[in-house]
């Protein structure tokens, strides 16, 4: 018999998802007169049995991404938010075990953070949005294991001193004077799987993972007396590695905000380290993953995709 649900061409559809993405979702949880606020951009994708869809356009086994934007709504509200990793596991399980067609879920969460404006009085209802770092959850479910990547980006930080850069390699294109003082600067983007990846295992406190782990990431690279942005980055992935046991893998990307020294001898002036200019571009990009000993490397190389 001739499987008419495959066209007889050459050509074969190759690895898909579906989903909505970027779903705004904003929860208010009321505790008298004091509000909670959490604000998630949520990306659903869905994979499994979608043969049909690609190849003949029977829609038999679609739930439709209109669908998938209303349950995060719904879940919003009847599970509430708990933290990006625990809403999305909630979503992840459910489209899983609820259409026998979806074999795997993954759910992307960016999180933005929003802090009290304390007044005096009674009213807690107000808040100004947090400018420091986006919080990032990738959660992705098969049905039987679990991969939970959480990560931040543009966390900005700045060392005025401590940071130097030298002994390298000079070849007939080399102008850059070696420094022993300069400023090291870096908008922080990372991502760090965790080692929880079954029902039966104790599940992480997600929130005080984060916190913990951006508070090693931050005093590292305070600490570190830097000889090149790739040590410094280093030594952030393994003080999280040793400190935070529910994490195996860590991977950064590391943008190089590099401050150049203003020439101020043309007005008479001696520039004694103190007055630099901020260049946007280009800038160096120091990527890489630290890894706990025997374990395996899963965070994709380019960060941009997760
Ligand atoms: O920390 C640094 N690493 C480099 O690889 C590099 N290259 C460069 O020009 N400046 C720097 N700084």
């Amino acid at each position: 018999m001739t499987d008419t649900s495959r066209p007889a061409r050459p050509v074969i559809l190759g690895q898909n998802q579906y989903g909505k993405a970027e779903n705004r979702v904003v929860r208010i949880t009321r505790d008298g007169a004091t509000h909670h606020i959490k604000d998630l951009n949520v990306s659903v994708s869905l994979s499994g049995a979608m043969d049909d869809v690609h190849y003949s356009g029977s829609n038999a086994s679609v739930l439709p991404t209109d669908t998938t934007k209303n349950t995060v709504y719904a879940f919003a509200k009847e599970h509430g938010i708990e933290s990006a990793e625990q809403f999305g596991i909630h979503l992840a399980r459910h489209f899983v075990t609820s259409q026998e067609p979806i074999h795997r879920a993954r759910i992307r969460i960016e999180e933005y953070t929003w802090e009290r404006i304390e007044v005096p009085g009674e009213a807690r209802h107000s808040f100004v949005r947090k400018g420091q770092e986006t919080r990032l959850a990738q959660i992705t479910y098969d049905g039987s294991s679990w991969e939970v990547v959480s990560g931040l980006k543009d966390l900005t930080v700045l060392n005025s001193t401590d940071s130097e850069f030298w002994g390298y390699v000079k070849d007939k294109y080399t102008t850059l004077p070696e420094a022993y003082d300069r400023i090291l600067a870096t908008d922080v983007s990372g991502r760090w799987r965790f080692n929880w990846t079954d029902d039966a295992q104790e599940m992480p406190d997600w929130d005080a993972s984060y916190e913990q782990t951006k508070q090693h990431m931050l005093r590292a690279f305070a600490e570190t007396y830097s000889l090149s942005l790739q040590q410094t980055l280093y030594q952030m992935g393994s003080r999280i590695i040793e400190n935070r046991d529910e994490i195996d893998e860590v991977r950064f990307s590391l943008p190089n905000k590099h401050h150049f020294l203003v020439d101020l001898e043309p007005f008479g002036l001696k520039n004694d380290n103190e007055v630099y200019f901020a260049a946007d571009r280009p800038y160096g990009l120091i990527e890489a993953t630290v890894l706990r000993d025997g374990r395996e490397a899963r965070i994709p190389a380019d960060l941009t995709t997760l």
